[in-house]
């Protein structure tokens, strides 16, 4: 029976199984099965997915992750700051400021430590990619989507669409506790008009420092929190004059706060928790 070991992680509750593969091996073809297989809170272990902790040749360490549906995605801010808490408690690292390769490019993470500790992470994302062939989806590849009419279930919406490596949606709500997560989130994550799915984010604007949010992922439903999420929602926020360029945002997300910048140099600070809640032996049903 083949069996590998895992680090069962979370940030904000977003919650992952770690497979570190500097030490394990892992069947490439079976990487979809897999994730469906640990994701499984009745036969599994119970997670929003499964991330893994490559080898690089781009840079100290490289993250892949795959949602509960076995679909896999291309960036995770969560997962990059509980790859980044791993890799230096683990010295796949020997520094506190190291990059880390996803599928949708490098970025910079910098970690803050307590007693030996990795307690907060603090993670370039990158540039936002704004243009509709960069998200992708639908209409003039050279023109942005900033506040524009679309129709989902018969009804008009005015959403926002950013890419942090992969692709956000944003619609704002005037009160987050009644925002239709569960039930426009799935029509809107399975629009054909976005080509690859969709990321779908929900935001109330408290004030100019301060939002609430709620989440529908592609591949996953309903988590407790999405970093790339939260950081398309600020941009999103930049652009629809709600919040500040250069600003520090604070998000209030299911599972708890990301403090998060827009840079006036362009790309996007996120900085928050990493936790491990469990570490053990997985025994994959064949
Ligand atoms: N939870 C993540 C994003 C995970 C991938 C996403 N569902 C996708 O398919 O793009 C985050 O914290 O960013």
């Amino acid at each position: 029976m083949t069996s590998f070991k895992f680090t069962k992680m979370h940030g904000l509750g977003n919650n992952y199984i770690y497979v570190n593969l500097f030490e394990e091996q892992l069947e490439e073809a079976k990487l979809p099965e897999i994730a469906k297989q640990v994701a499984n809170v009745y036969t599994g272990i119970g997670s929003d997915g499964l991330i893994l902790i490559c080898p690089s040749d781009k840079a100290e360490v490289k993250m892949r992750i795959f949602n509960n549906d076995g679909s896999e995605g291309k960036n995770c801010g969560n997962g990059l700051r509980c790859v980044a808490k791993y890799a230096v408690e683990h010295k796949l690292v020997l520094d506190t400021e190291f990059k880390i390769e996803t599928l949708s490019g490098l970025v910079e993470a910098k970690v803050q430590l307590e007693n030996d500790q990795v307690k907060l992470v603090t993670v370039d994302m990158g540039e936002p990619r704004l243009l509709k062939s960069q998200i992708p989806m639908a209409g003039d590849g050279n023109e942005k989507t900033i506040n524009e009419k679309m129709e989902f279930d018969g009804q008009i919406y005015e959403v926002t669409t950013v890419s942090m490596g992969n692709p956000h949606v944003i619609f704002y709500v005037d009160d987050i506790n009644q925002a239709p997560v569960t039930t426009l989130g799935p029509i809107v994550e399975k629009d054909e008009r976005f080509q690859e799915g969709v990321n779908v984010e929900f935001v109330q604007v408290v004030s100019e420092k301060e939002l609430h949010f709620r989440v529908w992922e592609r591949g996953s439903g309903v988590t407790q929190a999405c970093g790339t999420g939260a950081c398309a929602a600020v941009v999103s926020s930049v652009l629809n004059n709600y919040t500040n360029h250069g600003e520090e945002t604070t998000v209030h997300l299911a599972g708890g706060d990301l403090q998060i910048k827009w840079t006036k140099a362009g790309t996007v600070l996120m900085t928050g928790p990493a936790e491990v809640i469990c570490e053990g032996t997985y025994y994959l049903s064949e």
